[in-house]
């Protein structure tokens, strides 16, 4: 049983080392903070609704979809569901509510747990029927029982850790879709494990644990597994952007809070916020770029030795790459002039290769796919938490895996592993550091060049009155025209327009790459993701500027373009 690949290991772990430990704690339905869960606790009551969901017939390898916000509720099911050798599916409740439904019908659950509402809205929107076993986490319309039901019909029953293997299906968790339909990830546990192991490496977590606030849900998992003490943030998690940072100030000074996790949209909050964080040794954000007014806001409200931590990755393989605040700050110039933006060395083990662009299918890995070092290409990486494949997606998994046979030094004889393509754009300096360009289908192709994203947005967003700007391409890639999509500062008049867009025209003519980004059109508020509010929808935004130039209501240079 102790040999088992799981992370829910740790709990049987912690609860034999430090029993009385707090492993959570909620806020409740006021905010009080009343509601405490010891790591024995966890542990215990973890094991016995395993033991409840086994005898309604939900045990290893069950798929069961997870509608549960972070309450003690979530956790002690998480958990039992990972003990049990089940597969929980994860998706983003905040997004689009057809993609939802593709979502949850394409996982083809045996089990939905979920809260009074979505109970109801699976019947109402009909989502993911294969489901024979409903529970609530409250007594709902439409379930078979509640949760309570199922840990008391396990109670007693024991250790229900499973000896799951290192290659076993832990979890199915869904990408945001900022680029498309959501597509399934297949977590294997030792991508849990090894995820776990490379972010206590990476951020130097210390076996004593410490106080996370995390406010980024599917991370708290993380916390137990680290032997930390997890204080449920008083937020709604799918709306970032709009929590209240009194609320969450209050939390981090009453518990002590040592660390923090949280989406850019967050911080930005608790950087506009202005109190500072005194007791907070580490803040770590994931998801999109982190700004640089942000970063260095937030290090004014930290200790001085305190780390600011942006790891980049994605669902499918997190984390690739990790910057600290302090070198971020000092290359903000860099990515002002169109170098991109540095997401720091990659994380060991994992192995960060840079490959000529490409849409097709890449079957077998081969070293003349590598680009020249220094060159931008698409970003590829094998290591141990990158996982291997899309759930009941062939085509998606094609486009975005390699195989790989090493080198008998390497790997020993004919080992195999499987490369993960990013889709994003990116280059490592000479320092070996990672920069991220783009999305890899965000990419504008005119008839001389490649235009990347990252590259160019940011010499126009040095623009006083520019809040944001999104590059699209219009036109058949290969011959695409570029035009920069403006978002304004509030307040600016429409008759300022033609003077921004010359200031802007001129901004551009300083760099090689942005001097062909001549055509300018002005939008009142991007379409962003739900998630982080911080990913632009280009997509959108393309289809907008196409009509844009139709109509004349772009702003072309006074001159033809050579
Ligand atoms: N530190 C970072 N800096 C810049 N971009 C980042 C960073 N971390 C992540 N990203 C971006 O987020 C992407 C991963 O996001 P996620 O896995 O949530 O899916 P998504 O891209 O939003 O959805 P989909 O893949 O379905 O379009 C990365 O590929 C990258 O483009």
């Amino acid at each position: 049983m102790t040999d088992a690949c799981n992370i829910a290991a740790a709990l049987p772990r912690m609860a034999a080392e430090v029993p009385e430990r707090i492993a959570m704690r909620c806020p409740g339905r006021d905010g009080r903070y009343d509601v405490a869960i010891s790591y024995r606790e966890l542990d215990r009551r973890s094991d016995a609704i395993a033991a409840g969901l086994a005898k309604r017939g939900i045990g290893r390898g069950s798929r069961s979809v997870v509608m549960v916000r972070p309450t003690p509720e979530f956790f002690l099911l998480m958990f039992a569901l990972f003990k049990a050798g089940a597969v929980p599916v994860l998706v983003d409740p905040g997004i689009d509510k057809r993609a939802l439904k593709q979502c949850l019908d394409e996982a083809r659950p045996d089990a939905f747990i979920g809260v009074p509402l979505a109970m109801f809205a699976r019947v109402l929107l009909g989502w993911a029927k294969s489901a024979r076993l409903r529970i609530g986490t409250r007594r709902a319309l439409f379930a078979d029982a509640t949760l309570a039901e199922i840990e008391r019909e396990g109670q007693g029953a024991g250790p229900q850790l499973t000896a799951t293997a290192p290659d076993d299906v832990a979890g199915i968790l869904f990408t945001s879709g900022s680029t498309g339909v959501p597509k399934g990830v297949v977590y294997r546990h030792r991508h849990f494990v090894a995820q776990v192991d490379m972010l206590r490496e990476a951020l130097g977590i210390t076996a004593d644990g410490g106080v996370d606030l995390p406010t980024f849900p599917p991370f708290a998992l993380f916390d137990p597994a680290l032997g930390m003490t997890s204080i449920i943030p008083d937020m709604d998690p799918t709306r970032p952007a709009k929590a209240d940072p009194r609320k969450l100030h209050a939390a981090i000074e009453r518990f002590g809070v040592t660390q923090l996790f949280g989406s850019p949209a967050l911080m930005r909050v608790l950087a506009d916020h202005g109190q500072p964080l005194s007791t907070v040794a580490r803040v770590t954000s994931a998801g999109a770029p982190v700004p640089a007014d942000v970063v260095a806001k937030m290090r004014m409200l930290l200790p001085a030795d305190a780390g600011f931590w942006t790891p980049y990755g994605a669902t499918e393989c997190l984390p690739v790459a990790v910057i600290e605040g302090r070198e971020l700050v000092t290359l903000r110039e860099r990515t002002a002039t169109g170098a991109g933006t540095c997401v720091g060395r990659p994380v060991p083990p994992n192995e960060v290769r840079i490959i000529r662009i490409t849409d097709e299918a890449i079957p077998e890995w081969s070293d003349a796919l590598l680009v020249k070092p220094g060159q931008v290409g698409e970003i590829t990486v094998a290591g141990p938490s990158a996982t291997d494949t899309y759930f009941r997606r062939e085509a998606q998994t094609r486009l975005a895996k390699i195989a790989e046979t090493q080198p008998a030094a390497a790997g020993g004889e004919g080992a195999r592993r499987i490369v993960h393509r990013m889709g994003d754009l990116g280059y490592v300096d000479a320092e070996g550091r990672l920069w991220f360009c783009g999305r890899k289908s965000q990419r504008v192709v005119t008839a001389a060049r490649t235009l990347c994203t990252e590259q160019v947005e940011p010499v126009f967003d040095t623009h006083p009155e520019v809040r944001r700007t999104a590059l699209v391409g219009i036109g058949e890639r290969g011959a695409q025209r570029p035009l920069l999509c403006v978002e304004l500062n509030a307040g600016i008049a429409k008759a300022e327009r033609a003077r921004i867009a010359d200031e802007l025209r001129h901004l551009g003519e300083g760099f090689v790459h942005t001097a062909h980004v001549d055509t300018f059109a002005f939008h009142p508020a991007f379409p962003v993701d739900i998630r982080h509010n911080a990913k632009i929808g280009r997509e959108k935004l393309a289809v907008w500027a196409a009509r844009e130039l139709r109509a004349g209501r772009a702003f072309e240079p006074a001159t033809a373009p050579d």
